[in-house]
């Protein structure tokens, strides 16, 4: 019998609510909301939010060192100081595409910030092609193309052996893989890895868990889905009570809690009436696996 069980925990109700990750020393989930322009911090044990007010659309926020974080903010990479609640901006990156913005972005193992952008959406994931590229902010606050031609940039996360990384770009329907190298952050050899099924709809964010399986957010799929990078099966579906699944990542006492971010931008009044819960952050408990912790930008 399974004894899984997801919760709605957060009572604010997101625009799109976006990269989840726990800060283990404050006991904090962090996460955006990228058109409500907020970085949030809350703190599930004494249900205290927090809020950063942010100039522009967000896509993704990273640790740093105590009280500081890396964001991927509009077209820019900058550091967030909760205290002052001031954002600094430390790079630029696609100056010639003044409709671009970043989306998801991670940590890598290696200290280095990852985030990559897109064309700004007409409606939910309706966009120019082709805008977007995927970034890598290094410590030194110098920034490196990857690659181009990217549709919406979206989930990313590293093998536990740190030797692939894993790279999802939506509109593409596919989880890729790439040969990673973490002492150079090179990539190499990109193959397809999982491809969604038409249930499963848009792959989104995603997280590794200790047992180096993924797990993938599916926008307008209602679940997430934990995928085996070695045969490139399915392995697990739960599922959700909102349509607009946004990111995943692990959190809570030794990580054994899946927190899960959803959106509600672009639902008609009949949609979110039958899905009241869209914009939610839920809890899933009782998956039997635990994550790892997330990494911290090194610059
Ligand atoms: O959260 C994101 O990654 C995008 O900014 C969202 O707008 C949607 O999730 C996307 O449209 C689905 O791929
Ligand atoms: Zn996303």
């Amino acid at each position: 019998m399974s004894s899984i069980k997801i919760e709605c925990v957060m009572g604010e109700k997101l625009r799109i609510g976006e990269s989840p990750l726990w800060e283990e020393k404050e006991g904090t989930l962090l996460f955006v909301d990228i058109t409500g322009q907020k970085v949030y911090r809350w703190n599930p044990a004494s249900n205290n939010l927090q809020t950063v007010s942010v100039e522009a659309p967000v896509g993704s926020v990273a640790l740093r060192n105590s009280g500081s974080y890396v964001v991927a903010l509009g077209n820019k990479f900058g550091i967030l100081k909760w205290e002052d609640q001031s954002v600094t901006t430390i790079a630029h990156v696609d100056e010639d595409k003044p409709n671009n913005r970043f989306n998801d972005g991670k940590v890598d193992p290696g200290g280095r910030f990852f985030a990559g952008t897109m064309a700004q959406e007409l409606q939910p994931a309706v966009v120019e092609r082709n805008q977007g590229s995927l970034f890598v902010l290094l410590a030194d606050h110098s920034v490196i193309t990857h690659f181009d031609k990217v549709d919406i940039s979206n989930g990313m996360d590293w093998s536990l052996d740190h030797k692939t990384f894993f790279y999802i770009d939506s509109l593409s329907y596919s989880v890729d893989a790439f040969d990673y190298d973490v002492t150079t952050a090179n990539i190499s050899n990109r193959r397809c890895l999982y491809r969604l099924g038409k249930e499963e709809c848009l792959p989104d964010g995603m997280c590794i868990d200790i047992e180096g399986k993924l797990w993938i957010a599916c926008y307008n799929g209602g679940r997430v889905i934990r995928i085996d990078p070695e045969t490139g099966k399915n392995i697990q579906t739960v599922k959700l009570p909102v349509d607009k699944v946004t990111s995943c990542c692990f959190g809570g006492k030794d990580y054994s809690e899946m927190y899960v971010t959803s959106a509600s931008d672009g639902m008609d009044d009949q949609w979110a009436a039958r899905q009241p819960q869209s914009g939610c952050i839920f809890k899933i408990t009782g998956l039997n696996v635990k994550g790892i912790p997330p990494y911290t930008f090194a610059g």
